[in-house]
Parts: structure tokens; sequence; C-alpha cells
């Protein structure tokens, strides 16, 4: 399979409606409720031994409401139960992003977690159902960076 991470580019932000939806069979395809719980639980497990750990809570049963939760959102997106949109409601995503300050490093190392995971637990899904969810990941991220960076006070603070 092919994960590929795209650069964040300001200038050239995708349209939200626009971003393909993964391929619905992904769902069926990873093995289901057992299987995307599975992988999910891997992910949030990895991401709090991440080097983005800071923005999520590190109580194990934080942790386990957040599979939970966000489970039912990355499962519904693949083509599995509409849980989220049913028992949560529409959430805007960008907003509710908005507190955390995500930079570009941040998404890469998102986008790193989730990569890894799929590598290592997708592996027999066919590699064209993988890609059209982890290209939805990498677009949709690019939506939620709302600290650019800024190269000018780089430099700046270098200098000092
Ligand atoms: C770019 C890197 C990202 C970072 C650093 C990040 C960070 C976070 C944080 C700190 C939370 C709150 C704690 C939690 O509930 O997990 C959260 C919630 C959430 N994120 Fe992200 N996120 C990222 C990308 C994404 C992407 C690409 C999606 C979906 C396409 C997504 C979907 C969600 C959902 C569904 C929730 C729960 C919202 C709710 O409360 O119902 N995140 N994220």
């Amino acid at each position: 399979m092919n994960l590929v991470i795209t650069p964040y580019d300001p200038d050239n932000l995708p349209k939200e409606e626009e971003i393909p939806l993964p391929d619905p069979r992904f769902y069926n395809a990873i093995g289901g409720d057992e299987g995307f719980k599975k992988v999910i639980s891997i992910f949030y497990d990895r991401i709090v031994e991440s080097d983005i750990s800071f923005f999520f809570p590190q109580e194990e049963e934080e942790i386990e409401k957040i599979k939970r939760h966000n489970g039912k959102y990355f499962a519904e997106i693949s083509g599995g139960p509409k849980r989220y949109s049913e028992e949560i409601g529409h959430i805007d995503q960008i907003e509710m992003h908005k507190p955390f300050s995500i930079n570009e490093k941040h998404r890469d190392e998102w986008l790193g977690t989730w990569r890894e995971v799929l590598q290592e637990f997708a592996k027999d899904v066919e590699p064209e159902l993988v890609e059209s969810y982890f290209n939805y990941l990498v677009e949709y991220s690019k939506l939620l960076i709302n600290r650019p960076r800024n190269a000018r006070a780089f430099e700046d603070l270098a200098k000092v």
C-alpha cells in the first residue's frame, strides 16, 4: 500500500465538501466492528506515547472514552454504522479542533501514527481501500491546522 502524506499548503487547501469519503467497503474489509475497534484502540494507545500526547488526556479511563467516542466517527466515515451522527449529531470538526493549536508538525505526527498502524494492522486489506481511508485523513487534517508556521518569527528567534 502507498500511504502518502501530501504537504500542507495554506494557499491550496481542499474544500471540505469536496474531500472524497473513504471507500465504504473499508469498514468491513478491516474486520467490521471488532477489527475497527482494535485499530482505533492501537492508534490512541500510540498517540498517548507520541510527540503530540500533550493534546490528549493521559488517564486510562479517559483514553478508553476517547476510543469509544471518536471510534464511532472514524467507523462511520469508513462505511460503518452511523452511530456518531445518530447519537452525537453533526459536529463541525474544524470548530471542534480550534481550542487545540495544531501546526504542521502535529499533523505529521498524527498522520504518521495512523500510517504506522495501518501498515501493521491493515496489511491484508486491499491497498486501495486503505489508501482511500488514509487520503481522507491526509486531506481533512489540512483543514484542522490553525497555527501555520511563521517562518519569519522562527528566523527572528534564531538571531537572538
Ligand atoms: C491533525 C492532527 C489532529 C490532532 C492533533 C487532533 C487532536 C484532537 C484532540 C486533542 C481532540 C480532543 C480529544 C479527543 O476527543 O480525542 C480531538 C477530537 C476529535 N478529532 Fe482530532 N485531531 C487531529 C486530526 C483529526 C482528523 C483528521 C479527524 C477526522 C477526519 C479528527 C477527528 C476527531 C474527532 C471525531 C474528535 C472527537 C470530536 C467529539 O468530541 O465528538 N481529528 N482531536
